[in-house]
């Protein structure tokens, strides 16, 4: 299974409450190539985990289009996305637990998350201790849950994750509260999978040094994407309705209504703040 391109066109999510209406999303534009990795950073409340839920088809965008490979997930009915999350799509829920049944071994666990995709898919799936292998689990299948460390129920929540393999696997805050030693195992299983399956792998996470770790960590802020960074250089992007967000300590400087000169000399763009 090669690794599935997901693009965000002017995603719009609007959580309707009794005290009032939460923009969540603002209009995120994002695209991610097959085998990407990449990382979603930003403040708590910005938005990061309501975009991976609409990745994921738990809940529909209120505006905008989301492509996962060749699906348009707006057009799918609920029976086709629940199909979809758990075969081409893997999920990994923050909290380790919430992905396993804690009383079965992981080899039961991986069993039950591979019969639904054997069923539908019809493609060979891979043996149990292989994906244990990939997660830096290897010889395990007979422990439950609860025999493993902090990172290895991390790491076991991945592999349930990848049992089916999936084109596109989405985590959910994998890193938080492990130590350095159990974040180091399970970014090393996200790569040993993505390069030994070349899946798209995006991941939610407050830690900065797992979005460096990845290939590319996109900031949301304020239900946009506000940054990208990559190779350790930060960008400002350019979103589909022609906006920019300026980075936090130039925003700082510069309260909501300061007016720019843009001068652009040779494609060279400078903003000179003041009239
Ligand atoms: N079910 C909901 N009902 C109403 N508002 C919600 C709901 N879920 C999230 N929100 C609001 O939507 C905004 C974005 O929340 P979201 O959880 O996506 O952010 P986040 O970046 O993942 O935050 P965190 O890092 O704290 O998990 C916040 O203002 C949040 O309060």
């Amino acid at each position: 299974m090669n690794g599935l391109a997901v693009a965000c066109r002017r995603v719009v999510h609007i959580y309707r409450a009794e005290a009032g209406d939460v923009v969540a999303l603002a209009g995120v534009d994002l695209s991610i190539a097959p085998g990407e990795t990449l990382a979603l950073v930003g403040p708590s409340g910005s938005g990061k985990s309501t975009l991976i839920a609409l990745l994921a088809g738990l809940m529909r965008p209120s505006a905008g289009r989301i492509n996962v490979g060749t699906y348009d997930m707006g057009k799918l009915s609920d029976g086709e996305i629940s199909r979809l999350r758990g075969t081409e799509i893997g999920v990994v829920l923050q909290g380790a637990a919430r992905n396993l049944l804690p009383y079965a071994s992981l080899h039961r666990n991986i069993w039950l998350a591979q019969r639904r995709a054997a069923h539908t898919r019809g493609i060979q799936l891979d043996d149990p201790d292989r994906i244990l292998d990939l997660v830096g689990l290897p010889g395990q299948g007979r422990r439950r849950l609860a025999d493993l460390t902090p990172g290895g129920r991390q790491r076991a929540a991945l592999a349930v994750g990848i049992a089916a393999g999936p084109g596109l696997l989405l985590v959910d805050e994998p890193t938080s509260r492990l130590d350095t030693a159990g974040r180091d195992e399970v970014l090393d299983a996200l790569e040993t999978v993505n390069r030994e399956r070349h899946t798209t792998i995006v991941v939610v996470t407050h830690d900065n040094e797992v979005g460096a770790r990845l290939g590319r960590a996109v900031t949301i802020r304020d239900g946009r994407v506000g940054a990208e960074g990559r190779d350790g250089q930060d960008f400002a992007v350019v979103a589909g309705d022609g906006t920019v967000q300026l980075p936090p300590d130039v925003l700082g400087s510069y309260p909501p209504g300061t007016l720019f000169t843009v001068q652009n000399v040779d494609g060279e763009v400078t903003l000179i703040p003041g009239s």
